[in-house]
């Protein structure tokens, strides 16, 4: 399978300014775009100036699904088809996103943040520090409480986890104060959020996060 990018505007790295790159990885529907549907508003209203790049196998349904949202111009919302397993093109050779992100920085001066939404893989997957500056990993508590304890390296690694679909612990019989001590257990001091997409609890936290972290704001 072949990997393409969407857009195919030429770029010249390093003429602009680059903005901060940020990761979105996690487990399929764990809520990645849930996630990057709420941080677009909760950041726009902190005055960053923000675009997204989206990865998806073989088609681009997520890009289309932020585009659609009305929540971003959609031509600040860029696809990558991946073509193979989501990890190639977010660490192996994340040259296709790379050269996105670039494309982004050349149209948009003042440029502040790119969200990158990996597409759907397994908790071994992990960012490549030279496509991001940070990256989170994103857990749902119905993919089971124990998910920490397996302590893939998404869990591990990432600069901040996030363990979503709070809502959902009651129903699933997950023990969230265990999920969250054991998650932190893993991490070595590195960062924790519990979040609830659907209702946009906890993406404050999140905001203030790559405010700090990320913006240096
Ligand atoms: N109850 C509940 N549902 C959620 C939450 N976040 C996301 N969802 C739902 O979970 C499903 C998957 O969410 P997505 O945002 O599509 O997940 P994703 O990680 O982007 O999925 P892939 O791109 O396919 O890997 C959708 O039906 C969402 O509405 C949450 O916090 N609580």
């Amino acid at each position: 399978m072949s990997q393409t990018i969407i857009d195919t505007e030429v770029p010249s790295p390093g003429q602009a300014p680059a903005a901060a790159r940020v990761g979105i990885g996690g487990p399929v529907g764990s809520g990645k775009t849930a996630l990057v549907e709420r941080l677009i508003p909760a950041l726009g209203a902190e005055g960053v100036d923000l675009a997204v790049i989206t990865n998806d196998l073989v088609t681009k349904e997520d890009a289309e699904r932020v585009r659609r949202s009305g929540l971003i111009d959609p031509e600040r919302v860029l696809a990558v088809e991946a073509g193979a397993c989501p990890h190639t093109v977010i660490r192996e050779d994340p040259t296709l996103n790379m050269t996105a992100a670039d494309q982004l920085d050349l149209r948009y001066a003042g440029l502040d943040l790119i969200l990158i939404e990996s597409g759907g893989d397994n908790l071994a997957s992990t960012f490549s520090l030279d496509l991001v500056d940070y990256w989170m990993f994103v857990i749902d508590v119905a993919g089971g409480g124990d998910i920490p304890r397996k302590r893939g390296p998404g869990v591990v690694q990432s600069d901040l986890l996030i363990i979503n679909k709070s809502d959902l612990a009651p129903h699933v019989g997950v023990d969230l104060a265990q999920m969250e001590a054991e998650a932190r257990a893993v991490r070595d001091g590195r960062p924790v959020l519990l979040t609830n997409c659907r209702t946009g609890e906890g993406i404050d936290a999140i905001v203030a996060a790559l405010k700090h972290d990320v913006l240096f704001r």
